[in-house]
């Protein structure tokens, strides 16, 4: 590939250390939530969050009393913001059929969609208070039909905080608690003496609360994961350095591990990139979080062709990739690794994180190979039924059925098959025959 790095990240081995480190970490401190349930909770609330009420969920008066705290303004932005998202998410809905289908004569075969039973939504609050993680988990498990939604976010400042309280509760939450953290996913997953457990956890975090789902999985059911924020920009020369650098910065801001990757055709906008980002690293107030990042994690990379920045994209999987080419038709049609894509110079990624209507919750940590992002589809299970309407059918799939069991040795299998081919035919197989 014809690939220069003007930058370069951290070196694989050191993520890799991070990585265990967290691991470690999680790993006991899950199992003590299992061990010792309420009483865990509470220690690891007081010693992250220094928070300790009398009840970690939040009652009636108290949601309401959190929802008279935020402006109308802010109200509104909400709501238009949920508008969005329920809008594409139902769409999205109206996209997954339930089937049922005549594949041979009298061969009846169905799937139905069915939503989980119970999720826990997380709503991530370390840094920033992610009011949009609420519409995000919340309101796309309430569109597929979710009959039990938990939704959990830390405290700000020893207190719920007033929008993300009012986000859960519009979105439809059943139950909201003032939770954070691996505390936070691992009393819903696990269950505790108050908390009674979900079927499936879902919502981004930070590395702890991405390991610590990955932990649970197969415990409960995962989104998938979704942990510390990473954004691309592909671009040539239809975008100056302005544009690339606010947009790597912009999400670069979220934590100090926050990969910020340009991918560019042209080294000019490449060092005028680099450039870019050292003044608006001088304004940005969140620029201590951001200056870590991009120094850590940041990175620019130089192509010789749009092939090779296709492929150098394809290879890198980052959560969000921002297409400012003049051919975005192009990389939408090959790029086949990525959390979601933001086309052309006129959106971003912060529209996508707010309130454009897509869903933010997307995976990283190249997850984007095997998965896409967080979405209504997530929340329902799809599981087949079948039924034999005639005799003829019974008997016909019988006979196949009896030969191939045995093919693998399985008598008692075969058995159930010649006693149809018996019943429904009228041949007369014996025990262990293929019929
Ligand atoms: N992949 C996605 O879809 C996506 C979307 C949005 C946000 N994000 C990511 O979500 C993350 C949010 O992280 P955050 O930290 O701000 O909020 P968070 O809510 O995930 O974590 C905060 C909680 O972590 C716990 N904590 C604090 N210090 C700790 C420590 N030393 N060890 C273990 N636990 C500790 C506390 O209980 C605290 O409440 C960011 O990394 C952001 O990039 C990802
Ligand atoms: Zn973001």
């Amino acid at each position: 590939m014809g690939t220069t790095y003007l930058k370069r990240g951290k070196p694989t081995a050191e993520r890799a250390e991070d990585d265990a480190k967290v691991r470690a970490t999680v790993e006991v401190t899950l199992k003590d939530i299992e061990a010792r349930g309420d009483a865990a909770v509470r220690e690891l609330s007081e010693k992250f969050d220094n928070f300790s009420p009398p009840s970690f969920r939040l009652t009636q008066s108290e949601i309401d009393a959190a929802m008279s705290k935020v402006s109308d303004r802010d109200m509104a932005d909400i709501d238009f913001a949920q508008t969005q998202i329920r809008r594409f998410a139902e769409a999205q809905r109206a996209s997954l059929r339930d089937i049922e289908v005549e594949t041979l004569p009298g061969v009846i075969l169905g799937h139905r969609n069915i939503p989980v039973q119970s999720v826990g939504c997380y709503v991530p609050g370390g840094k920033f208070p992610m009011v949009a993680s609420a519409h995000m988990s919340v309101l796309t498990a309430a569109v597929a039909g979710v009959p039990r939604i938990v939704a959990a976010a830390p405290p700000q400042k020893g207190e719920p905080h007033p929008a993300i309280v009012a986000a859960m509760h519009r979105a439809g939450a059943h139950e909201i608690y003032v939770l954070g953290g691996m505390q936070a996913v691992g009393a819903m997953a696990l269950g505790t003496e108050t908390i009674t457990p979900v079927d499936m956890l879902v919502g981004p975090g930070n590395a702890f609360v991405a390991e610590a789902k990955r932990q649970l999985f197969g415990r409960v059911g995962i989104d998938l994961f979704a942990g510390p924020t990473e954004t691309m920009v592909i671009a040539d020369e239809t975008v100056d350095a302005e544009m690339c650098a606010t947009d790597l910065l912009g999400q670069a801001e979220h934590g100090y591990n926050s990969p910020a990757v340009l991918v560019t055709n042209s080294e000019i906008l490449g060092r005028q990139t680099l450039a870019e980002i050292a003044r608006i690293l001088a304004i940005l107030p969140t620029a201590e979080t951001a200056s870590v990042s991009w120094r850590d994690y940041g990175e620019v990379i130089v192509c010789d062709t749009y092939q090779d920045m296709l492929d150098v994209a394809n290879d890198i999987a980052s959560e969000h990739v921002q297409v400012m080419t003049d051919r975005d038709d192009w990389f939408l049609e090959h790029m086949h690794s990525y959390g979601a894509l933001f086309l052309g110079p006129r959106t971003n990624v912060a529209n996508g994180d707010k309130v454009i209507g897509t869903n933010h919750t997307l995976p990283t940590r190249k997850a984007g190979r095997y998965t896409g992002g967080l979405w209504v589809g997530k929340f329902l299970k799809t599981h087949s039924y079948q039924r034999v309407l005639t005799d003829e059918a019974a008997a016909s799939i019988g006979a196949y059925c009896s030969r191939l069991c045995l093919l693998e040795g399985f008598v008692g299998h075969a058995e159930q098959a010649n006693l149809r081919v018996r019943r429904y035919g009228g041949r007369s197989i014996g025990y262990g025959e293929p019929a």
